[in-house]
């Protein structure tokens, strides 16, 4: 298992290792015990898949309030994305700046984001589906975001808006300064 941090340390992309042989391969896409050496005591609790059917899918950017924030581990399973978590943690040092990964069945790679983060993807390929662990249960009434396109966070996304699919909720999403800040930045980044 390789973890690597991103330049948003917290924020670190976990590449499994694959056995290859002639049959094709086998890995352990998830271990507990080298998580946590490496990230600090966090449980998953619920596990999620979404089916995109489009490439320029563009899911997000999505965050649990307090005190049901979630970390979130993502990855891809069938067509690729680009995964990006923006730093919405009040006192942080890279508040308002994202890191973006793209993660592929090909590449195998795991992206952890933890509470703090808002989290989307763009989907690069048709069919693509996405499966993520998650820290905290799925709370509607805590679930928030701001705007994908926001022009304070200067997400580079790979294709035209014209050429996008978004829901209505996604579309009239909050700029990032209309929102309270909806985290505290801790050192620990569980
Ligand atoms: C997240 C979630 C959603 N739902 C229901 C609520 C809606 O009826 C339906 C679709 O929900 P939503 O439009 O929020 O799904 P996405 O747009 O894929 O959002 C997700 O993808 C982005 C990238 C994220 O990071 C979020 O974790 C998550 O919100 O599934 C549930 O029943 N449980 C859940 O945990």
């Amino acid at each position: 298992m390789l973890f690597e941090r991103q330049f948003i340390p917290d924020v670190i992309k976990i590449t499994p290792k694959r056995h290859g042989d002639d049959r094709g391969f086998f890995s352990e896409l998830f271990r507990e015990d080298q998580f946590q050496a490496e990230v600090g005591p966090v449980r998953f609790v619920q596990d999620n898949q979404s089916l995109s059917a489009t490439a320029g899918t563009l899911r997000g950017l999505h965050f649990q309030r307090e005190p049901v924030g979630q970390g979130k581990l993502i990855r891809c399973l069938s067509g690729a994305i680009l995964d990006v978590a923006v730093d919405i943690r009040s006192g942080s040092s890279t508040y308002g700046q994202h890191v973006a990964a793209e993660l592929t069945p090909e590449n195998g790679a795991w992206l952890w984001i933890p509470v703090g983060f808002a989290h989307g993807f763009v989907t690069l390929k048709p069919e693509t589906t996405v499966l993520y662990k998650v820290t905290s249960y799925y709370s509607p009434e805590h679930d928030s975001g701001i705007r994908w396109n926001d022009p304070a966070l200067s997400i580079n996304w790979p294709m035209p808006e014209a050429s996008l699919t978004l829901s209505a909720k996604d579309q009239t999403a909050p700029l990032l300064e209309q929102i309270e800040p909806p985290f505290q930045y801790a050192a620990t980044g569980a």
